[in-house]
């Protein structure tokens, strides 16, 4: 058991209680039980001595009694009245000798002629029916009867009579009768403690001759009493106590002497033992079990406390041992009183060296997190264990091939004053951390410094960061779209298809690249080329949008100009044969896949020339403006209307349920072109014929059909002017309304 464990502690401070107790209430009932024993073995003892006592006391009064009855019964049986007389009164009168106070003779008729009470003689009186004249008068042999207690005739108290029988020649001749009263048997009681002794003296059959204290209250009732023995308890059916008792038997008598010691008295006795005997053990009980009972208390809460620490400790340490930041203590002079293993793998042997020393010997210099030297030589020192500050934003560098920077922060640790008692530091290994820090720091200086715009969004595309190209090229800085969406910037020119099929791309590809036109605060519009990326994060998310973008205005203007001038003709911005052939190449292909069918209308003005050679040539371009306006404005978006040629045109209808549909866009235009155009220069009125082609019944190529409708155009203006022509019906005229 070890002391130094507080259970052990109270826990052996019980044991010792408990057996300081057990030792003390062994002793003390130890101790009871041998006084008991003694008090017992006392009071058998006084109270067989009470017997004996009594008894030998019995035996001499009664032997005494027998002698003066012999001596008055052989004068007596000598006939030798007179002096019978004087004996009897002497030895019945106060100084007889001996207990009795009364002696008679009773002659054998029953009458006592002689009778004699404390010394003087009383009148006759007849005795024949007592009993112990009938036992004497029964008897044979010389032999002495002696009565039960009997009340006196005479004098009414209790007395014990002796009787002897006179007998002349073998024939009985009346008896000699001495007797005395109980009482005197009970000299010796005067030597009783009568409040717990008593002395019985029964007679032959068990009858009460004499109780020690009870004025006679008891004589002559019967009392059974068990053969004698040494001591025994015996409850008495006088008045029910019990008592301690031992009997003798005078043998020549057939008496018995009960002594009696109360059982009450010495349960007392045993009670006030035990209660002087156990006095101290109680005490001592008293005083121990609260005494136990506290150090019980406080050993569970000492014990509660020391698992609780022991706990704290286990789990500090484990902290400490497998924390991956290293720890290091300082005592206040700044000298290494603890380092944990992840400590200690970067200064193995610390405890004990100053810290300032340490650092220097493994290779360590205090720097802030760029590396330069940090602003006080001595932080620790000077900051934390001197001025009670913490220090925070220092790094521990080690250069060369076992590179390493540490964050170190420092607490200053006090002690109940407030002093400052040592310091906690804390140093965790961030040279991957610094080296990405320093990658990223050189990331943003890249992307300040790239010449495109840069845009980085969330993965719900707000805007996050942008670069100065970025605001040179949109207009807007960051404070106008950090937080929004790119939507800002759009110019509207683009359809929600167009970032539909955008964003798919992004998703589905990481990667989407195209241009996009957009719109400056001021209104201008302008065209970049987007490289977007996606960049996802360890759980493969979409964290990241990288847009990537440069102007392309001005190319794609010029590209603009190009295409419009390769594709459209300039003075009536219809598009010319060029798109014309594109997209009449483009309607055959749809149709040969789709199986529908189309038109192809070649369309040539009428009586032109004279309005040239008439109004001029600007009229003319006037003319054919407005003859272009007039049928651009009834065809369908999907409908293609080029110029091929001076006054020439072709019109695709590119998708026609029949022949009607054809001919009703053909009649319409000739109504348009029929009415007068308003010129600058005059009125005028010309005409328009019409050559129509359908696919595939008058060509399955744009080849075939250009000549189908040529044909037809031609046998329009054949049939003369200013009316339509299908190119299967091209010899059969059909004149306009
Ligand atoms: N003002 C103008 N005239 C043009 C242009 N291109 C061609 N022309 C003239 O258009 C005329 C076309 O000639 P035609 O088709 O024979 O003239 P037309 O009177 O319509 O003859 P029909 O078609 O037989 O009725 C020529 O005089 C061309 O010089 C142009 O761009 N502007």
């Amino acid at each position: 058991m070890q002391l130094e464990s507080p259970r052990n502690a109270w826990k052996l401070f019980l044991l010792l209680a408990a057996a300081v107790l057990a030792l003390a209430w062994s002793v003390a009932v130890i101790h009871v039980r041998n006084v008991n024993e003694n008090t017992l073995e006392a009071a058998q003892l006084r109270v067989q001595t009470l017997a004996r006592v009594h008894a030998e006391h019995a035996e001499l009064t009664l032997t005494v009694a027998d002698e003066a009855l012999r001596h008055l019964r052989d004068i007596a049986q000598q006939d030798k009245l007179a002096a019978f007389r004087d004996e009897a009164r002497r030895i019945s009168g106060a100084h007889g000798g001996g207990p009795i106070n009364r002696a008679t003779l009773i002659g054998p008729d029953g009458w006592a002629h002689v009778n004699f009470i404390d010394g003087q003689e009383r009148p006759p009186v007849f005795l024949g029916d007592r009993e112990h004249f009938l036992a004497a008068q029964r008897s044979s042999e010389d032999r002495i009867v002696v009565s039960e207690p009997i009340v006196g005739k005479t004098t009414g108290e209790w007395i014990l009579l002796f009787a002897r029988p006179i007998l002349q020649r073998g024939k009985f001749a009346g008896a000699v009768v001495v007797g005395f009263p109980v009482a005197r048997l009970g000299e010796f009681f005067d030597t009783l403690d009568h409040d717990r002794e008593l002395l019985t003296l029964l007679s032959p059959t068990g009858r009460v001759i004499l109780r020690s204290h009870d004025q006679g209250r008891h004589v002559g009732k019967p009392v059974t009493v068990p053969a004698p023995a040494e001591t025994f308890p015996l409850t008495s059916p006088l008045d029910g106590v019990t008592r301690l008792s031992a009997v003798r038997e005078l043998a020549s008598w057939g008496l018995r002497v009960v002594a009696g010691i109360d059982q009450r008295w010495l349960d007392r006795e045993n009670a006030e033992h035990a209660r002087v005997a156990y006095l101290p053990a109680i005490l001592l009980s008293l005083l121990l079990l609260p005494a136990s009972w506290l150090v019980y208390r406080a050993g569970r809460k000492l014990q509660a406390a020391h698992d609780a620490l022991q706990y704290e400790t286990t789990r500090s340490r484990t902290v400490f041992e497998t924390m991956s930041e290293g720890l290091l203590l300082l005592d206040p002079r700044g000298v290494v009183t603890f380092t944990n293993p992840r400590a200690a793998q970067w200064f193995p042997q610390a405890a004990g060296r100053r810290l300032a020393d340490l650092l220097r010997d493994a290779g360590f210099a205090l720097v802030t997190q760029d590396g330069a030297p940090f602003a006080s030589d001595d932080p620790i020192a000077h900051l934390c264990l001197d001025a009670g500050e913490n220090v925070d934003d220092a790094w521990l560098k080690r250069g060369g091939d076992d590179a390493l920077w540490l964050s170190l922060s420092a607490r200053a640790c006090r002690d109940a004053d407030g002093a400052v008692s040592g310091a906690t530091l804390t140093l965790v290994d961030r040279s991957d951390e610094h080296a990405r820090l320093t990658e990223s720091a050189l990331a943003a200086g890249i992307i300040d410094g790239m010449h495109d715009a840069v845009m980085i969004t969330d993965a719900k595309g707000q805007i996050l960061r942008t670069n100065p190209a970025f605001v040179w090229l949109t207009g807007y800085h960051d404070d106008e779209v950090i937080g929004k969406t790119p939507t800002v910037l759009s110019s509207g020119r683009h359809d929600d298809a167009y970032f539909r099929e955008m964003w798919e791309t992004l998703n589905r590809q990481g990667y989407w690249s195209g241009r996009v036109w957009n719109r400056r605060p001021s209104g201008e519009e302008y065209c970049v080329w987007h490289n977007i990326t996606s960049v996802r994060d360890v759980h493969g998310r979409i964290a990241r949008f990288i847009t990537v973008s440069r102007d392309i205005t001005e190319q794609e203007t010029r590209e603009g100009e190009l295409w419009q001038r390769a594709n459209f003709d300039p003075l009536t911005g219809l598009a010319n044969r060029t798109r014309f052939d594109d997209r009449l190449a483009q309607t055959v292909a749809g149709a040969q896949r789709d199986g529908h069918a189309f038109a192809v209308l070649y369309l040539d003005l009428d009586r032109f020339k004279p309005v040239n050679d008439t109004l001029g040539h600007a009229a003319g371009d006037a003319l054919l403006r407005q003859a272009s306006q007039r049928m651009r404005s009834i065809l369908r978006s999907e409908d293609t209307l080029a110029r091929i040629g001076g006054d020439e045109f072709a019109l695709i209808l590119p998708r026609i349920s029949g022949a009607g549909d054809t001919a009703r866009v053909a009649a319409k235009i000739i109504d348009l072109i029929d009415a007068p155009f308003d010129l600058a220069e005059g009125t005028v009125s010309i005409g328009i014929s019409i050559g129509i082609a359908v696919y595939p019944d008058d060509g399955r190529d744009a080849t075939a059909l250009g000549h189908s409708a040529d044909l037809a155009l031609y046998a329009a203006k054949a049939g003369g002017r200013n009316c339509w022509r299908f190119a299967e019906h091209a010899t059969q005229e059909q004149e306009s309304e």
